[in-house]
């Protein structure tokens, strides 16, 4: 059998004597784009901050630590094992917001994803190669007319965008988005959705999603991993996995699920809010 992308043995997490994640075994084969779902404090967030080395496996009490494999190998380098990685969220588009990293044009930052850097000295000099694709990744992503922009004067759309192609320009094995339409409007994140429903047909790069949004998980994404108080609630195939019953269990409210003929899903939870009249 082929070598999973990623590979996690009972891994727990212990922050502040709190089991964020509690014995997680999970395997994700190379193009099996998988979303990751789950309630607020599920451990979604620590479970991608396990395979980008911000968190290691903690050792329980009778000294077993879980294993982290990412393309069979459990002994990374961070820096060797970013570069393998793309990664949006919220929290980069912050981090790309202001200081030093904001005052990098569009050029610049994604150039930087071939260091998984923030930095715009470049090191060792960019090739004609990575010019190329530079100017493919920013010209999928819609950039091209604002790419000596500095990353601090555009939208928050626009910021995203330049954060995808810097995610994906040097090609990586994993793609690793959470929450990735937070805080963008309803066209920012159509267009948002359209350039993540193109990424997972692309021919290499797996995608790994975490998001609250079932509306948001393209037809292409067909493995699910449910989350729930850090433990895995399910791990399969979506059809399987996203079911009214399932999801109404996860969030602990009644939800409406449809999936529409061009494989994406509507969502709503039942409930209805009244305000109390005045
Ligand atoms: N560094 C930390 N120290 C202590 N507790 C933490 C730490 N990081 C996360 N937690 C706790 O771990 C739990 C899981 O957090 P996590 O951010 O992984 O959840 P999530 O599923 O991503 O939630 P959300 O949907 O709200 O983003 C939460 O209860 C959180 O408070």
């Amino acid at each position: 059998m082929e070598t999973p992308l990623i590979e996690m043995r009972d891994v727990s997490v212990v922050r502040d004597g709190t089991r964020i994640l509690d014995r997680i075994s999970l395997a994700i084969p190379r193009m099996r784009h998988t979303a990751v779902l789950g309630p607020n404090g599920a451990g979604k967030s620590s479970l991608l901050k396990v395979l980008m080395r911000h968190f290691y496996p903690s050792v329980d009490s009778g000294g077993q630590q879980g294993t982290v494999r990412i393309l069979g190998e459990s002994a990374w380098e961070v820096a060797r094992l970013r570069r393998r990685m793309g990664v949006v969220s919220a929290q980069l588009d912050l981090e790309f917001s202001e200081g030093r990293a904001g005052r990098m044009t569009v050029l610049e930052a994604v150039a930087s994803g071939y260091t998984a850097t923030q930095l715009k000295e470049f090191g060792p000099r960019l090739t004609a190669a990575m010019q190329r694709e530079i100017d493919r990744a920013v010209e999928l992503v819609g950039m091209t007319h604002l790419r000596d922009r500095q990353l601090a004067t555009l939208s928050t759309g626009e910021r995203r965008r330049t954060l995808i192609a810097r995610a994906i320009v040097h090609q990586p094995d994993i793609f690793v988005l959470d929450e990735p339409t937070v805080g963008l409007d309803m066209a920012a994140q159509a267009t948002f959705l359209e350039i993540l429903d193109s990424l997972s047909r692309h021919p290499s790069i797996t995608l790994v999603l975490v998001t609250h949004h079932l509306e948001e998980i393209p037809p292409g994404i067909e493995h699910v991993i449910l989350l729930d108080r850090g433990k895995v609630a399910f791990d399969g195939a979506k059809q399987e996995g996203l079911t009214e019953g399932r999801m109404s269990e996860l969030y602990q409210t009644p939800v409406r699920l449809t999936r529409l003929p061009s494989g994406w899903y509507e969502a709503g939870t039942s409930s209805v809010r009244t305000l109390p009249s005045a």
